[in-house]
């Protein structure tokens, strides 16, 4: 059969997009921006991660010692309870774009939490974050280190007010549109 036909292309397309997914994590909605912007782009579903206890403005204060993220910070196990870890259909998906936050250089603690708790076998694996003006540095590397499992592409760092064209850009060059 002639595999180049229009029809087998949209087939394909369809095969793959169906085999994606955007898991993220997102306090502001930056992050979660992006993550609807990959939706788009690519056709891949949508799962958020969420703390069983919302952060609120007061619970990000980075400057106040005394805030959730910094007590969070100096603990050894940073685990936060999540509402689920349970991806619909996750061992289905073939492609993973996890997106988070950067917090004090690192990625946000939820999604460490949710990574450590998932597996990654026959995954291809592409990190996303948002910052105000880190770069992504080890953020991803050690979200791998945490799983063992996975085939994991080098993070992508976005603005936090980066624009679907910048998103377009990305995936244009990891091939995934
Ligand atoms: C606790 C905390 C720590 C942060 N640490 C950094 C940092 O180290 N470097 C940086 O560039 N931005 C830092 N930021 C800014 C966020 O990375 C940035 O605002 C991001 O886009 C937020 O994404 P969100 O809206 O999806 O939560 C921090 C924000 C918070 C709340």
């Amino acid at each position: 059969a002639c595999q180049n036909t229009p029809a087998a292309k949209e087939e394909r397309k369809e095969a793959k997009d169906d085999a994606s997914i955007v898991v993220y994590f997102s306090a502001t909605g930056n992050t979660k921006k992006i993550a609807e912007d990959i939706a788009q782009l690519t056709g891949a579903n949508l799962f958020e991660i969420e703390p069983a206890t919302p952060y609120t403005k007061a619970d990000l204060a980075y400057d106040n010692d005394d805030s959730r993220v910094a007590k969070e910070r100096t603990m050894d196990d940073r685990k936060v309870e999540l509402k689920t870890v349970d991806v619909p259909d996750w061992d289905d998906y073939d492609t993973v774009y996890v997106g988070y936050p950067i917090w004090w250089d690192e990625a946000a603690y939820p999604v460490a939490s949710f990574v450590k708790g998932k597996d990654f076998s026959d995954k291809v694996v592409y990190p996303f974050c948002t910052s105000s003006s880190s770069k992504v540095g080890d953020s991803a590397t050690k979200l791998e280190d945490l799983t063992k499992t996975g085939v994991w592409f080098e993070g992508q760092r976005f603005a936090a007010d980066a624009s679907i064209e910048d998103v377009d850009t990305w995936l244009n060059e990891i091939g995934a549109e």
